[in-house]
């Protein structure tokens, strides 16, 4: 199914404080400003195409969604599309939180205008994705634990096979299990034909997933076209916007890491975590200086703690995060995932580091077996300079290449 925006714009009243609607109300006079949070909004997404949406926060995006999904309403424009909706927005926000599990389900399927049997194989298949007890699902859900709630949540989203999804940074529902287990659900959907409209700040995922993308900004769609070039774009603006910050979210981003909690199984234990990198050159161990054209190798080392199977990436990266090169295992020629307990070392070789002179870092990822969800990060670690003695090209890489006098 398509579906079609035209003219959307979306104008929102803004009070500085929440009497002053009750005042604007009494008084007469107007205390509110506007805010135009989508104008001039004109795209179709094409039947069974998974579509990313980008943008910095506040850009639109989310509203954008809403509009899709019939929750608000466009101040101007229509929206067009048909068949079965499926929105993962704000999962649970129609729950009612004295009423059951069970009866939040039956209503759900209610709402969707199904009936006696149909209504009954929802129920069947929304409780069983859930994995919640019997016991569980006949407790009002306001007794249930947020992962709780949020998994009842996406299993009655799309319990209904819909022929749209529209899908908001949804795949963190709940725990690890589960995370895996909903975007399963969302690769199946997107299978058996449904049209997915996915907004994303996990620019990777949107690289995965979609095949056409829209960056939106300030409201705006900025640029529209196959995901590489639309993603492409949306980068360089945010590096050119960033471009002050260089060196301070290079530190930040050192500290975030030593933070950052490698992903967690349900009891709260990671199941991988980065347990080192090490590189190196004819000059030692990781070096703080290394020169052009040098054998180099870069070893990571993973611990794995269950036997779920996971795919490692690393990209040599700028300091203003332009990725100068990155390959993961999945790129290998038999492309299988590692896997198995315990201590994973990995090993890339450069034989001649073709970087020329300038400062680089690196990032590592690891990532589950489908290559899409992130298990454990490190980015912007092991800063290094590259000195090139041997070549007067400039640049990041030395590319081969040769003049030829032209007749
Ligand atoms: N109910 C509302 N009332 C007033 N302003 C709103 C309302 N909802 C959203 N906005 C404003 O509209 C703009 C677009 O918001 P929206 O949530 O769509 O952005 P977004 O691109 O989804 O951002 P994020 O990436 O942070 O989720 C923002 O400036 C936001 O403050």
């Amino acid at each position: 199914m398509t579906i079609r925006f035209e003219g959307i714009e979306k104008t929102y009243m803004v009070y500085s404080r929440p009497q002053d609607r009750l005042w604007e109300w009494v008084t007469r006079k107007q205390r509110h400003r506007i805010h135009v949070a989508l104008t001039g909004v004109d795209f179709e997404v094409q039947a069974g195409e998974t579509f990313g949406l980008i943008g910095e926060n506040g850009a639109g995006k989310s509203t954008l969604l809403k509009i899709a999904a019939g929750t608000i309403r466009p101040t101007r424009g229509q929206v067009f599309q048909e068949g079965r909706v499926a929105a993962l927005l704000e999962l649970g926000a129609g729950f009612h939180p004295e009423e059951s599990g069970y009866d939040n389900i039956r209503f759900m399927a209610a709402l969707h205008g199904l009936e006696g049997a149909a209504m009954e194989d929802f129920i069947v298949r929304a409780t069983a994705f859930s994995e919640l007890t019997k016991e569980t699902l006949e407790r009002p859900v306001k007794t249930y634990s947020s992962g709780m709630f949020m998994r009842l949540a996406f299993a009655a989203a799309t319990a209904i096979d819909p022929d749209v999804l529209i899908v908001d940074e949804a795949l963190s529902v709940g725990d690890l299990h589960f995370q895996k287990k909903s975007l399963n659900r969302i690769l199946e959907l997107r299978e058996r034909g449904a049209t997915v409209l996915f907004c994303s700040h996990n620019l990777y995922q949107v690289r995965s997933l979609c095949q056409r993308a829209a960056w939106i900004h300030g409201g705006r769609v900025q640029a529209i076209g196959a995901t590489e070039d639309v993603v492409t774009a949306y980068e360089s603006h945010e590096r050119r916007r960033y471009a002050h910050l260089r060196v301070e979210a290079h530190e930040a981003a050192k500290k975030d890491e030593a933070a950052q909690p490698a992903a967690a199984s349900s009891s709260g234990a990671p199941l991988v975590k980065i347990a080192g990198l090490t590189i190196e050159t004819g000059d030692g161990i990781n070096p703080a200086q290394v020169d052009s054209f040098q054998d180099l190798s870069v070893e990571i080392e993973i611990e794995s703690y269950g036997d779920a199977p996971f795919h490692v990436l690393f990209a040599i990266v700028r300091p203003d995060k332009d990725n100068v090169f990155g390959t993961s295992t999945q790129f290998r020629a038999e492309g299988k995932p590692l896997q198995g307990t315990g201590s994973h070392r990995i090993r890339a070789r450069f034989p001649r580091l073709p970087l020329l002179s300038g400062e680089y870092l690196w990032s590592v990822y690891v990532l589950d077996d489908s290559g899409i969800q992130v298990l454990d990060m490190a980015e912007l670690i092991q800063p290094f300079t590259v000195l090139n003695q041997k070549h007067r090209e400039f640049g990041v890489a030395w590319l081969e290449h040769e003049w030829v006098l032209a007749e």
